[in-house]
């Protein structure tokens, strides 16, 4: 196998392991005849057709298709609220594992067209907030959580109306807001976000089931942390809206919402009848595919997953971090020009401030690989990218791109280049199976890519000037180094791969 066939294997491998139905079973276990009991990450709750679901986010119709099929008749009713056209595009790409059956006790809202609130979200909330609301002690409430579920459960507080939520959120993203940032806003101005669907489900047991689209998985971000206390004050909102420019100009509803909210940190108010559990997360995708790398003979490292920030910067990280494997297996690892590559990796990192990255740890096990085995490193997160231009693409096709053309260059600027003495691939992939407004998820590079498709008439350098990654890979050689999954039904944000061995060895 190619090394482009591995790398697409293990970022198969990696999104299959937190697909819904995988990703239910191992979390969620009905046992017992006489007594059932729900088991979840060891704990027992007792069954007795005491269960009602309710879910928000895009990965969450076939969460709940998973979830109904192990829950069974223990299943009284459920609601969720998921995107726009999202059962007829299931659908087409023939997913009916993640689409209910027909006579399902789940009733499906669509909404949130463009991943922004609208009515028909508005409506989906409602419905689940009354639902919630009527629950009794003795009932059990599954909720399914997964990203996008911030715009599907909108229940702006009074006086607030939907369109001056939408209108600031619209204000906040496009002034580049972090979804911290954001869902701090967000929280503040809900009824059911930051824990308020918890609270509403009191004196009901909740479990939630969380798939993560945040990077470190906090309960409190992810969708807004519906069922997580919220460890942001409104001092915190004030000071994300201070900090957009947005004091000035909230609408009046929002203003009186902020003012009667208490402007310290609450107390801590009393979770102990909810339980939150991630059981999907970009770490576990990782360590799917590092497991399925070593199966296919590679040493294969985890970096982080958490690598965020400027696409430029962590463009260079990777780039760097390939010398040194080249450099490794060409012998020269430790000397002059090793010492340079592992300074420059020191000084990226520190720029970029990835959230729990120890590289110097990292390089430490990266100078105990020997020459004999291919090397496999994966990573994952989300980059930031800054739009300029006017063309078409997404996060990883960009990162591809950014990553052939240094890889380029840094061959360029050494005479006989241990990355010349290499095989290389490089593999950038969303695990939604959507990259940015693309048909693609991603995109493959390698050190050759710039030379070929100059040969081509196309220059790689150009396209990423206008933020045209997708227009790029889609001529370059007929679209083959484009990654085309098609929407795979489940989000842990990105994941990127770097396959390395000698040349003489393929
Ligand atoms: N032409 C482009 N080139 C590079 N990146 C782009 C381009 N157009 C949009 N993007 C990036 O794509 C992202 C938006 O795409 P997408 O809808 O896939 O977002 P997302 O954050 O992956 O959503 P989700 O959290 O639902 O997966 C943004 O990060 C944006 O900067
Ligand atoms: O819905 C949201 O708030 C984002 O997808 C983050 O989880």
């Amino acid at each position: 196998m190619s090394l482009r066939e591995h790398a697409l294997s293990l970022f198969r491998s990696a999104v299959g392991t937190v697909r819904p139905a995988p990703m239910l079973k191992r979390a969620v276990k009905l046992q017992g005849d006489g007594c059932p009991q729900l088991i979840v990450k060891g704990r027992a709750f007792p069954v007795k057709r005491n269960l009602y679901l309710v879910g928000f986010g895009k990965a969450v119709l076939g969460m709940a298709a998973a979830a109904e099929e192990i829950l069974g008749d223990h299943l009284i009713r459920g609601i969720v609220s998921v995107p726009l056209g999202i059962q007829e595009s299931l659908q087409r790409a023939g997913m009916q594992e993640m689409l209910l059956k027909p006579h399902s006790r789940i009733q499906v809202i669509e909404g949130a067209r463009n991943n922004l609130p609208d009515p028909e979200a508005l409506r989906g909330a409602g419905a689940i907030q009354e639902l919630a609301q009527g629950l009794t002690a003795d009932d059990l409430l599954l909720v399914l959580i997964s990203g996008g579920g911030s715009a599907l459960l909108p229940a702006p507080i009074p006086p607030i109306l939907l369109e001056e939520k939408e209108k600031l959120t619209k204000m906040l993203a496009s002034r580049g807001a972090a979804i911290q940032e954001l869902n701090t806003v967000r929280k503040t101005l809900s009824l059911l976000k930051g824990g308020g669907l918890a609270r509403l489900a009191y004196p009901a047991q909740v479990v939630s089931l969380i798939l993560s689209d945040v990077i470190g998985d906090p309960l409190d971000i992810i969708a807004s942390g519906p069922t997580a206390a919220s460890s942001h004050s409104v001092q915190d909102c004030l000071q994300v809206l201070a900090k957009y420019n947005l004091l000035q100009s909230l609408p009046e509803s929002v203003e009186t919402v902020l003012s009667s909210s208490p402007t310290k940190r609450a107390a801590p108010e009393d979770y102990s009848h909810v339980c939150n559990v991630i059981i999907g997360s970009n770490a576990l995708a990782l360590d799917e595919a590092k497991r399925q790398a070593e199966g296919l003979g590679y040493v294969a490292l985890i970096l982080s997953a958490a690598v965020c920030g400027d696409i430029g910067h962590v463009a260079a990280l990777y780039c760097q971090l390939i010398r040194l494997l080249c450099l490794g297996f060409a012998g020269l690892g430790e000397g002059p020009l090793g010492n340079e590559v592992r300074g420059n990796l020191l000084q990226l990192a520190a720029e970029l401030d990835i959230p729990g990255l120890n590289l110097a740890e990292f390089l430490e096990a990266l100078r105990g690989l020997g020459p004999e085995k291919p090397v496999c490193i994966l990573a994952g997160g989300e980059t930031t990218v800054q739009l300029r231009g006017t063309g078409k693409g997404g996060r990883n096709q960009e990162l591809a791109l950014r990553v052939g053309l240094g890889l380029h260059r840094a061959q360029g600027a050494e005479a006989s280049s241990p990355l010349g003495r290499c095989e290389i691939i490089f593999l950038s992939g969303g695990t939604d199976g959507q990259d940015g407004p693309t048909g693609a998820a991603g995109a493959f590079c390698s050190p050759e890519l710039v030379d070929e498709a100059f040969q081509e008439g196309l220059d790689a350098e150009a396209f990423l000037n206008n933020n045209d990654s997708y227009t790029f890979f889609s001529h370059f050689q007929r679209g083959r180094h484009l990654l085309v999954t098609g929407l795979t039904g489940t989000n842990v944000m990105d994941i990127q791969t770097v396959l390395i061995r000698p040349k003489d060895r393929s």
